[in-house]
């Protein structure tokens, strides 16, 4: 594809473009903090939630494609977080971002994104864009933000092709907590916002790929005391902590790659004889340690509405999901059972082993954003946890 260096955009309210690898070129109004931020670029149809979203740590490497027209309308405040800073490489969306109007409200998204380092897109065709990357998958691509409207293409254009891309790329070390902490919060209430910790009766370890807090609150509220280890602690830093049960996040990245240092850990949690609980890119490693594979999505799963089978009920729940691989069940051993399955492509979305003392799901049950019907899953593991099983 040959660009003039210096194109002229097509409007003069141009402050932003979007390249992707193929040479496909959007242009829009740039938000929030100036530069290029180079990634894979998804799509998520979740209509509320766009702040968990960018806040969720599974999206390094990643910039989001947002379907819901309307974004920014409710602003974004402090409470809404689900880690300590975005990790998104970026965000794109359909309608110019207007002045929020929440009773929640703290800050409007464009100046929360320019404090949080974050670039995004307004302007862009979004529909059309989703609609390629149904079409073709998950691209990679470059957002750049001028506001001289001053692009040069070609540039962009090699930033995207020379990227290399999610596949095999290991990023739950950028996102994982450097110590270990204990965590303090119980879910949100709408007379009380966050809860503290109650009387907790199980000590859960939380291993962190990038795990989201609602997760951490979500463990809490089941009567959990969770600390939270970084990605690369060992068996023996976790056995050291005596714990009840042992927690594997959700996480940005290839799982196969984070699996180069983690699934020692994770085959070594599978003999201990502990319940076992993983997550999202945790069930994507418990998958490859009970010796099944991952494999990359087309497009991948990213909403808040994606219905899931439960095979033992028969039983379909509406679910929060955000993932890129998925876990191709050859080579599962004979003693894993595959519990639920998409009723979108048929992928698998949940795993049991040992009669439930190890269980993972591909959905997020902690929601924030999405159904919150799924948070029975941490009163079963918490329950399932005691001392001295
Ligand atoms: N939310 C997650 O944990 C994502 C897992 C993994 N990075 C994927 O994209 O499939």
């Amino acid at each position: 594809m040959e660009y003039p260096k210096m194109p002229t955009p097509p409007r003069d309210d141009i402050t932003a473009a979007l390249v992707l690898a193929d040479g496909s070129v959007y242009w829009g109004a740039g938000i929030g903090a100036v530069g290029n931020a180079v990634g894979e670029v998804c799509f998520n149809t979740a209509m509320t939630g766009y702040q968990e979203i960018l806040t969720d740590p599974s999206y390094a490497g990643q910039i989001i494609t947002f379907t819901c027209p309307h974004i920014g309308n409710v602003g974004t405040n402090a409470d809404d977080m689900e880690s300590a800073r975005p990790a998104a490489r970026g965000f794109i969306v359909r309608e110019p971002v207007s002045a929020p109007s929440n009773w929640r409200a703290e800050q409007g998204l464009c100046d929360w994104a320019k404090a949080q380092g974050l670039i995004g897109i307004s302007g862009v065709d979004t529909r059309r864009l989703t609609r390629q990357i149904r079409r073709e998958g998950a691209p990679n691509g470059v957002i750049a933000h001028a506001p001289d409207g001053r692009f040069d293409l070609p540039a962009l254009l090699a930033q995207a092709r020379d990227w290399p891309g999610l596949q095999g790329m290991e990023l739950a070390r950028s996102v994982t907590t450097g110590q270990a902490y204990e965590w303090t919060q119980t879910l949100w209430r709408i007379d009380g916002g966050y809860g503290d910790m109650r009387a907790p009766t199980r000590h859960v370890v939380a291993m962190d790929f990038g795990i989201k807090y609602n997760i951490l609150r979500n463990l809490a509220n089941a009567g959990a005391r969770v600390t939270v280890v970084p990605a690369t602690s060992s068996f023996e830093d976790i056995m050291a902590l005596a714990p009840d049960g042992v927690f594997l996040s959700n996480g940005p990245g290839d799982p196969a790659a984070t699996a180069s240092y983690a699934l020692p850990v994770v085959r070594k949690l599978l003999e201990s004889g502990l319940p076992v609980f993983g997550i999202c890119l945790g069930h994507q490693m418990l998958g490859l340690a009970m010796g099944g594979k991952t494999v990359k999505m087309h497009q991948g799963h990213r909403g808040a509405n994606h219905p899931v089978k439960n095979l033992d009920t028969g039983r379909v729940a509406i679910t929060s999901m955000n993932h890129g691989f998925a876990v191709d069940r050859s080579g599962l051993a004979e003693d894993v059972r595959i519990t639920q399955l998409s009723l979108f492509d048929g992928t698998v979305c949940a795993l049991e082993m040992d009669g439930g003392r190890v269980f993972s799901v591909q959905q997020h049950p902690e929601a924030s954003p999405g159904p919150q019907d799924n948070f029975d899953l941490f009163e079963t593991f918490v329950a399932g946890a005691s001392s001295g099983a």
